[in-house]
Parts: C-alpha cells; structure tokens; sequence
C-alpha cells in the first residue's frame, strides 16, 4: 500500500515586489514524520509555512493537503516563535490554552471541547498548573502553554516556528522531548522551523535547507557531521 503524502507542495512559487522568495519548490511531507527546515536568516521558512497556511499567495504551484481522517480536512497547528507575556497578564493557563480555539467559549464548553482541553493540558505536563495565572508562569511553561493552545483542536499536522529561540538549553529540550513523545504516541506529524542544529539533529529524523528558494534535505543525524555542519552553518 502506497502512503499518501499530507502535504504535497509541487513547483511552488511565492514573489514580493523586490524579490522571489521560493523558486519552484518541491516538497512532500508524510504521516508521522519529525522533520526540521533550516535555513538563513531570510531565506524564506516562514514564507513557506505562511503559504502552507493561506497567508500569502503564491504566484504558481500548487499546494495538496490529504486529509487523515474521512470527516474533516487536515488540521494544522501553529506555535510561533516564543513572545513572552507581560507578568500581570490576567488569564490563567486553561482559560489561554482555550481562548478562541474552541468552537464554544468557556463556560459553555461541550463535553468534546472539555476533553480537547483537558488532554492538551495533560500532554504539555500543564494539568497541575490549569488554574495558574500565565503572567506568573515560567518562560519554559508559557511555551508550553502554546504548545497546548496549538494541540487542543486536535491537529494532524504540528509546526513549531522557531519556537525554541530564546528559551534556556534546559526548557529548549523538554518542549522538544515533549513533541517527540507527541510525535511518537500519537503518530503528529510535526516541522520544525529552527537555526538550532545540534535541537535538530536530535530530535528530528530528516532536515530540509531552504536556500535559492529551493529545499535540499538529507539524515539529521548527519548535521553532526563536520562537513554538513559547514555546509548548513554557512547558509545560517
Ligand atoms: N509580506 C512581505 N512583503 C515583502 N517581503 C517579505 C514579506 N514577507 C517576507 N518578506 C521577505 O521575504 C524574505 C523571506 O522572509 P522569511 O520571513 O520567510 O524568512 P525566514 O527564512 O523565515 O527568516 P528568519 O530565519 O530570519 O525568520 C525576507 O527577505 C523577507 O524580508
């Protein structure tokens, strides 16, 4: 039986008015895969997520998503890069990880919605903290209050945009063992958008470079080795 890629990108253009960003881009991402999409500065990562997210149009190509389940589209969740939240932010963790995501507004949850809620909170290790408020939470914790808000709709498709940056060594490698764990067990297929390599080598399988507004990938395992390293390093 032959799998069906999730997202099937073929020939994928996107210009802005002083320049082309993504050159005829390939590029097909299957169920269940962990992969990283590096790239320097400007190079066109975000770009290319945007596209997959119809924020920005592109000028040719075509953009596929097969769905995983027969009753709905493809589910996309999106952690964006980590923005700290001001210390007297009023709400608490569970009303942030549900605010706008739900169909229904807290108090008027359905039992689903509830569920969704709850299982984000445990998944992100977050259950203990529901009732704390954001604004007091630690900066590893306030990702992964993200983190939850992006999982609570249930998403196939998880992508992180560099959303490690700026978070110590020690909170960059629980969200990423977390994912992982997310990865793992319940088969989200996830990208990782990062300028971390040793974060990419480790927890993901394949790496994609975007650079020339085209994608080259290759093992993760191999950006430890010297010679890639150089290769990525100077694109980065
Ligand atoms: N709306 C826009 N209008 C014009 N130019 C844009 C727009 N959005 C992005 N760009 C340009 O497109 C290029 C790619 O930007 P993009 O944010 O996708 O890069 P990136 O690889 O995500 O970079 P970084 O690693 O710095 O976040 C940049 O030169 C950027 O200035």
């Amino acid at each position: 039986m032959t799998v069906e890629p999730i997202l099937n990108i073929k020939q994928l253009t996107v210009r802005f008015p002083d320049k082309v960003v993504l050159d005829r881009l390939d590029f097909q991402l299957y169920p269940g895969e962990m992969i990283s999409l590096i790239g320097a500065n400007g190079a066109g990562k975000t770009t290319l997520i945007r596209a997959v997210l119809h924020q920005v149009k592109p000028v040719h190509g075509t953009i596929e998503t097969h769905p995983l389940h027969e009753t709905r589209q493809l589910k996309i969740g999106y952690v964006p890069q980590f923005r700290n939240i001001d210390h007297d932010f009023p709400l608490s963790i569970a009303s942030f990880v549900g605010l706008n995501r739900l169909g229904h507004h807290w108090p008027f949850y359905t039992k689903q919605e509830h569920q969704n809620l709850k299982h984000a909170l445990a998944c992100t290790y977050l259950t203990d903290l529901a009732q704390t408020r954001l604004g007091s939470a630690s900066g590893g914790e306030k990702q992964r209050a993200y983190l939850a808000q992006a999982l609570v709709d249930d998403p196939d498709l998880l992508i992180l945009d560099e959303s490690t940056a700026s978070l110590d060594v020690q909170a960059k490698n629980e969200l990423m063992a977390l994912v992982q764990e997310l990865n793992h067990n319940e088969q989200l297929t996830v990208v990782f958008i990062t300028h971390d390599l040793e974060l990419a080598a480790r927890y993901t399988t394949k790496y994609y470079l975007l650079e020339d507004g085209k994608l080259s990938s290759g093992a993760s395992a191999d950006l430890n080795q010297s010679l890639i390293r150089e290769k990525v390093r100077g694109a980065i």
